[in-house]
């Protein structure tokens, strides 16, 4: 059995920990908040972030990060994005072996446009780590919580690691695949944020469900899109970290960014609808990462640049789905339009 130290109890983090005491890790769930812990630890639940749920009682909570992390074999990442080097930083000082570290967030860094595991590999030295590993697909953390089935998948450049994190994982109720392609993982994962706030927005606005699978769909082609031009395989956007998890964050009510989009196509404003939340609503900076990342690679992300513009620029919800039905004509498969274009 191994030592897992778990960086952040919000959602995910927690439930992520409870499938590794179920698997009978021991495990350490590390928090900033002093009365949450001592929640953890003396009535075994997070009501926050998990309410309802019983935790195991062989699962521990830890507010110094020095003796969350001393002497474990693995660290698994669960801070929102815009915190992550943050607590990279803190932890840093603290690690004095190499460890695996595996990450589950879902984002992109604004401003730089790396990636999780890119952001890790920056702020923690070679030395310190024996591998990066990426879980990610479609995974809400109140039904895994209910250790109801879910499949997800890690990647690793390095495939023992990610049969080591695949092992420590897998149960009866949680199914563990592995993939290589830690660029289309990371990617699929952070940019159906995207797409989702869209979703939510558009069921706001009234919109059925023909508008709701268009917005699955060519928003899966956008993020192929970009994905593919980052050196991603094509391939990885139609498994679990792609169009699996774009389908639950699209349809599921436990969503945070469809409920986030939600709110907005009904016309509340940005700022109230995250206050609201509560919790981290990822799709918000990634669209704006998203976004430029796109301008700087020339590559056409239309759903991304209209909810960019309703996020950021003021535009109105209504008026963003008028602008994307009203675009030019053109063909679905984009080899096909390359096609022509090259034989006329
Ligand atoms: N929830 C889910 O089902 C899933 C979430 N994810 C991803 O997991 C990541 C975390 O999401 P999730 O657990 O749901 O988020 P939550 O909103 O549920 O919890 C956020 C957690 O992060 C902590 N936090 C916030 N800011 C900081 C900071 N500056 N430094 C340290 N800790 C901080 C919060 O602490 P505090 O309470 O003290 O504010 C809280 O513990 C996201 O990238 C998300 O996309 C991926 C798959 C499923
Ligand atoms: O990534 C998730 C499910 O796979 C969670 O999505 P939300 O952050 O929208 O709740």
């Amino acid at each position: 059995m191994e030592k897992v130290a778990v960086i952040g109890a919000g959602s995910w983090g927690t439930a992520l920990a409870l499938v590794l005491a179920d698997n009978g890790h021991h495990v350490r769930l590390w928090g900033r908040r002093q009365d949450q812990i001592n929640e953890i630890n003396a009535l075994h639940t997070n009501e926050k972030y998990l309410p309802g749920v019983a935790l195991p009682t062989q699962m521990v909570g830890y507010t110094s990060l020095q003796e969350a992390v001393d002497g474990v074999s693995t660290l698994l990442l669960v801070a929102p994005t815009k915190a992550m080097r943050e607590v990279l930083a803190e932890l840093r000082p603290h690690l004095s072996e190499a460890v695996t570290i595996v990450h589950a967030s879902k984002g992109i860094e604004p401003g730089t446009y790396k990636r999780i595991s890119e952001i890790i590999a920056e702020e923690i030295p070679a030395s310190l780590r024996k591998s990066i590993v990426v879980l990610s697909g479609p995974s809400h953390a109140e039904e895994v919580s209910l250790r109801q089935p879910t499949t997800v998948t890690v990647s690793s450049e390095n495939i023992e690691e990610a049969e080591f994190v695949q092992d420590l994982f897998i149960n009866q109720a949680f199914r563990v695949y592995t993939n290589p392609d830690i660029v289309g993982v990371e990617l699929g994962g952070a940019l159906k944020n995207i797409i989702a706030l869209g979703a939510g927005m558009s069921d706001g606005l009234g919109y059925g469900d023909n508008a709701k699978a268009a917005l699955i769909t060519r928003g899966l082609a956008e993020i192929a899109r970009l994905g593919t031009k980052m050196g991603a395989n094509p391939l990885t956007f139609a498994g679990l970290t792609g169009i699996g998890d774009l389908i639950v964050t699209c349809t599921s009510v436990h969503s945070r960014n469809w409920r986030a989009g939600n709110m907005l196509g009904k016309g509340k404003a940005l700022q109230a609808v995250l206050d609201q939340m509560g919790m981290v609503v990822e799709g918000v900076r990634t669209t704006k990462a998203a976004y430029e990342l796109a301008k700087k690679e020339e590559v056409e992300m239309p759903i991304t640049s209209v909810l960019h513009d309703v996020l950021f620029a003021g535009k109105d919800a209504k008026e963003a789905v008028d602008e994307l039905m009203k675009r030019s004509r053109t063909h679905e498969v984009e080899d096909v339009s390359s096609l022509l274009s090259e034989l006329q």
